[in-house]
């Protein structure tokens, strides 16, 4: 079973209701739609979802895409993901974009658009120092580990 975290939430739009897990094991809770609208191909469109929260400090929530939005529509949110604030207690809203180039998406209020995932975070204490100490990888990035098939040889050939 997974941890579970007491937060509150404050629903802003009645009829609208808290975000559920689909299955007990999730790690994302489902946020809905407060509005109708269609998404035009490339359009972006900032999604009331009608809830606020007060997380614990310490934690943060994060507003990730839906495979199925974006696998079979090309939907997905412009901030992935978004990041939502301990201390913040003003309504979430999900930044979603079409970026399928011909079909437009039309989503309807309770539509399920994104997906809330809550975790444990730390602030750094920055500690400014002349040099860092060494690590495997270094500076490496950008694909410095190289090309997209390195380390991948087909047995079934
Ligand atoms: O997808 C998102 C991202 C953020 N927020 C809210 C919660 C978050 O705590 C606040 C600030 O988010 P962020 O720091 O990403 O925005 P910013 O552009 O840096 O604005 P600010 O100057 O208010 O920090 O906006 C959302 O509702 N949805
Ligand atoms: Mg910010």
């Amino acid at each position: 079973m997974t941890e579970t975290l007491k937060i509150d939430l404050q629903i802003l739009d009645t009829g609208m209701s808290a975000p559920a897990y689909a299955h007990a094991s999730d790690a994302g809770a489902d946020l809905r739609s407060t509005i109708d609208f269609v998404l035009e191909p490339f359009e972006r469109r900032v999604v009331p979802t009608g809830i606020a929260i007060a997380l614990p400090e310490g934690y943060a929530a994060f507003v990730h895409p839906r495979s199925g939005l974006s696998s079979k529509h090309g939907v997905t949110v412009v901030n992935a993901p978004g990041t939502i604030d301990a201390g913040y207690r003003g309504e979430i809203k999900v930044p979603l974009i079409n970026l399928d180039a011909k079909t437009p998406l039309r989503i309807a209020r309770g539509d399920r658009i994104a997906q809330l995932v809550i975790q444990a975070v730390a602030q750094a204490d920055f500690e400014v120092v002349d040099t860092l100490d060494d690590s495997d990888r270094g500076a490496g990035g950008f694909g410095s580990t190289g090309g997209i098939d390195a380390g991948f040889s087909d047995k079934e050939k």
